[in-house]
């Protein structure tokens, strides 16, 4: 079996190269005529697989992407081909969550805030979403969720219109990019729903960046509003609108998702849906590839901000990636640089922390952290 796989993908030897001959390639510059010979096509958000694609590839029998978006790929090509394929919905979503908490731990510091304080809207109540949602509660931070089709699927949670997102005080968006109907998000925050952002807000983008109009981003810094951005994600990366950089408190590759965690459970969701399909031995578990975290335990005695930061960013520290972005992105090459190149990274779940209490055990649990028994 030729398995083709995009050169990003973690750990793909040591789950597919029992199953068949292992051929890399480069995502973004990967031509049609490559993957001639492919029945398993494996790719992340770097590789288009459109129909133009498809016609080159007469053996293709599955096509996964081991992400949580799937904008990438011609959906209704694969169903007219009867092309199985497949994403790992999920995969990342602490990883995503958590870098928007380190994102709200450093602006709170630079900004003077009580977390406590602030209620967060967030766009999008999936599988990032519902996360987030569980870590900032786990906190005591208010936030409220906004999902239109979930509401319309008859989901049980409170769900809240744009209207009262837009009251919040930090927006966070977690929807895909969807191009039409009544959902699309294409746009969502467009030049009016910018400019209604009063300058004591912020708004955080980690989903797909043409979900947040950049032109009219920069257009209203440069009329000089004052409102707080994170981006993650960009218009039209990786050439993307360096301009914006010095307005955006904290910016970086699309690595939000980027944990060593996240990376590996999107590889192995996919070695389970090839596994399936093809009624292959699925035998290594996603721990086998693991390497034990390298982080020392901590301990925290009172659920403070400051020693809750100290805890975020022994994990992760959202600030490093903001400097190394703003300091590189605008060289050729680098955007891809930095993405190919990114440090590894875990999840918070990798910290064992020792707590003071039974109250702190659980925010600290239920941000994500690890317990580390009293005794040990
Ligand atoms: N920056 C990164 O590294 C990174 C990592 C993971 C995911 N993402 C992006 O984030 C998106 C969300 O990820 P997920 O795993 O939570 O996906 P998901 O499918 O579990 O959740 C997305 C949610 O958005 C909702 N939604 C769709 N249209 C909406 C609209 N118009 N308004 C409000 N809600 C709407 C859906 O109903 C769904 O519940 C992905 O599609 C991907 O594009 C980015
Ligand atoms: O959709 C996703 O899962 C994320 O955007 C993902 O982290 C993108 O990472 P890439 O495939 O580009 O490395």
């Amino acid at each position: 079996m030729q398995i083709y796989c995009e050169d990003s993908l973690l750990y793909a030897r040591e789950f597919f190269a029992d199953w068949g001959q292992l051929h890399f390639f480069s995502g973004r510059t990967v031509t049609p005529s490559q993957l001639k010979d492919a029945d398993i096509l494996l790719v992340r958000s770097t590789t288009r697989v459109d129909a133009e694609m498809l016609s080159h590839c007469p053996n293709l029998k599955y096509v996964g992407t081991a992400t949580a978006g799937t904008n990438h790929l011609d959906i209704q090509a694969l169903k007219s081909r009867g092309i199985a394929y497949g994403s790992a919905a999920g995969c990342n979503a602490i990883a995503v969550a958590e870098y928007v908490v380190s994102a709200l731990f450093a602006l709170a510091q630079t900004q003077g805030w009580q977390l406590l304080d602030k209620q967060v809207g967030i766009v999008g109540a999936g599988h990032v979403g519902s996360q987030l949602h569980n870590k900032l509660s786990a906190l005591g931070i208010r936030t409220l969720l906004c999902d239109p089709p979930l509401a319309a699927q008859g989901d049980k949670r409170t769900i809240v219109d744009m209207d009262a997102i837009m009251a919040c005080d930090i927006i966070s968006l977690h929807v895909p990019l969807v191009e039409q109907g009544p959902y699309s998000t294409r746009g969502l925050f467009g030049p009016q729903r910018l400019a209604q952002l009063s300058d004591n807000q912020v708004l955080i983008n980690a989903c797909r960046g043409e979900v947040v109009d950049n032109q009219a981003l920069l257009a209203l810094y440069r009329q000089g509003r004052k409102f707080t951005t994170v981006l993650d994600v960009w218009e039209n990366e990786p050439d993307i609108l360096t301009d914006l950089l010095p307005y955006v408190a904290l910016a970086s590759a699309h690595i939000a998702g980027h944990t060593l965690e996240g990376k590996a459970r999107g590889t192995w969701m996919l070695y389970q849906q090839v596994g399936e399909l093809l009624s292959l031995p699925v035998e290594l578990p996603l721990e086998a590839v693991l390497p034990d975290p390298e982080l020392a335990a901590m301990t925290i005695d009172e659920v403070e901000q400051a020693q809750l930061a100290k805890l975020v960013f022994g994990v992760y520290d959202i600030r490093q990636d903001d400097q190394l972005f703003k300091t590189q992105v605008s060289q050729p090459g680098q955007f891809e640089y930095i993405r190919k190149h990114y440090a590894i990274r875990r999840e918070f779940a990798a910290l064992q922390v020792s707590a003071g209490n039974s109250v702190l055990k659980k925010a600290i649990c239920g941000l994500g952290f690890a317990s580390k028994a009293a005794n040990s």
